[in-house]
């Protein structure tokens, strides 16, 4: 079990001061949410932050979420600036180009990640199980933190679980505190990104705890 926390909704003026205090409490992988303003209605992240948590954190492993539809342009740069793995939506990338950039980001020695959104069937990882790292499974719609966990993601969960085996591990995103988290558990998620129940609270070890116990139960 893993805890991927989301850096989104740290005020960005205290990311390295947050991100420190995370890691004091065990935490050595982040989630960074890339967000376009194209595929997605608002906009995040870039790659100077990946390059700038890598230089101050090496040992700590950078996750990017990338919810672009341009990955020519954006897969180089977060390679370029050091993510260890990038999740790449399955509704921004056609499947030729998909299979592309799986190669291309492997070649590169990067862990590749494909993620689906809520409304995406769980049937379309059939082709890529064998090619990918990891499975994210969206318990939001992309684009915003602090949504609320839909809850039909459960028996999603379940389904692809069927359908990948116990090699790829599934991640869920969106919405994720110590009830979903637990629920998620349940159907076979293995890895919990969590952005506002850790950082918009008044401790962030206490919230680390509290969802470790929660997963950990
Ligand atoms: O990718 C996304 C949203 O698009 C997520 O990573 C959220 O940013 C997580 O935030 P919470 O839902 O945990 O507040
Ligand atoms: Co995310």
């Amino acid at each position: 079990m893993l805890i991927a926390p989301s850096i989104l909704n740290i005020n960005n003026l205290d990311l390295i001061k947050d991100i420190q205090v995370a890691a004091d409490a065990g935490i050595t992988r982040f989630h960074i949410d890339i967000m376009d303003g194209h595929f997605v209605p608002n906009l995040s992240l870039g790659p100077q932050v990946v390059s700038d948590f890598k230089k101050a954190f090496p040992d700590l492993e950078a996750e990017v979420h990338l919810m672009s539809d341009n990955p020519d342009d954006l897969v180089p740069a977060f390679i370029k600036a050091g993510a260890d793995l990038i999740l790449l939506h399955y509704e921004a990338i056609n499947e030729e180009d998909l299979s592309k950039w799986i190669a291309f980001l492997h070649a590169s020695k990067v862990k590749v990640g494909l993620v689906l959104n809520p409304d995406t069937p769980v049937s379309v990882l059939a082709k890529y199980s064998a090619l990918i790292d990891q499975v994210l499974i969206m318990t939001v719609y992309p684009g915003f933190g602090g949504q609320k966990f839909i809850s039909e993601s459960c028996s999603k969960i379940e389904e692809a679980k069927k359908i990948i085996g116990d090699n790829v591990p599934i991640e869920v995103d969106g919405g994720i505190n110590d009830e979903t988290a637990q629920l998620t558990k349940k159907a076979g998620a293995e890895i919990f990104v969590a952005g506002s129940y850790l950082f918009c609270q008044d401790s962030i070890p206490q919230q680390i705890t509290k969802l470790r116990q929660s997963i950990d139960e």
